[in-house]
């Protein structure tokens, strides 16, 4: 899987990618994320790449020319892409768009804007535009790592033989199961016996019931399409919860 990102903060970038599990998986070749500095697609000695906005207001917009030439540098190769423009206006992105950008296999150009925005004839150059979320950030560089981070974690080999991507609980639909480690106690609060009973099966289950607590208390527009087993759990803690 291939990602390219066009940004006027480059480092903000390749600090994230030297970390963690995307750190590896760009180590092991699995992935490969090429950041381009827009001032390198300018043409004035300041290397400027915004203006002052048509119209008066405040702020500054981000010049359209920059974007062009990055993008007629990196399309030169005839390579198939989506070129995706980071924006709070775009489709929201989750889960399940991030397994469609991992099917997809084209090469992810991840478009980072600064300032109060990018010229709209960008619109003219982008395949879609996508939002991490209602609200407003400096810049597109967040978001594109969100992006990168979590369609990373797709590819076989990412997560290291111990985890799965399929065991993300949120690749399954729902929240997470409560998680736990060592000491035993700590501050009078106890690990669950049933995580220190060594039955994997009776473990499974609980993890699954858990799963489906928190989904039920904090997302329960998640629960749906629910399998009979998993129904079944459910009916099990509501009877529980309403005792
Ligand atoms: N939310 C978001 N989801 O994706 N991007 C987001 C964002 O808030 N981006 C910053 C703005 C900053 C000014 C230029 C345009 C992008």
């Amino acid at each position: 899987m291939k990602f390219e990102v066009l940004t006027i903060f480059p480092e903000v970038i390749e600090c994230y990618l030297k970390h963690g599990v995307v750190g590896r998986a760009l180590n092991k070749g699995i992935a490969e994320v090429k950041v381009y500095n827009l001032r390198d697609f300018t043409t004035d000695r300041h290397r400027k790449v915004d203006d002052y906005p048509y119209g008066g207001g405040a702020g500054m917009v981000m010049q359209i020319e920059p974007f062009y030439n990055a993008l007629r540098h990196i399309k030169s190769d005839g390579i198939p892409r989506k070129v995706i423009l980071l924006s709070p206006q775009g489709r929201r992105f989750s889960q399940r768009i991030a397994k469609e950008f991992y099917k997809e296999e084209k090469t992810l150009t991840l478009i980072c804007g600064r300032y109060e925005g990018i010229d709209e004839r960008i619109k003219a150059f982008v395949d879609e535009e996508i939002s991490i979320g209602d609200y407003v950030l400096s810049g597109g560089e967040l978001a594109a790592l969100v992006i990168i981070d979590s369609v990373v974690r797709l590819i076989p080999g990412a997560l290291g033989d111990e985890l799965s991507a399929e065991e993300d609980s949120f690749m399954k639909g729902f929240l997470d199961y409560p998680h736990y480690t060592r000491p035993e106690e700590f501050e009078g609060m106890r690990v669950p016996d049933i995580l220190l009973s060594g039955d994997h099966k009776k473990i499974a289950l609980w993890r699954k019931k858990e799963a489906l607590r928190n989904t039920l208390k904090n997302r329960p527009d998640l629960l749906k399409n629910l399998s009979a087993e998993d129904m079944k759990i459910l009916k099990e803690l509501c009877s529980e919860i309403n005792k």
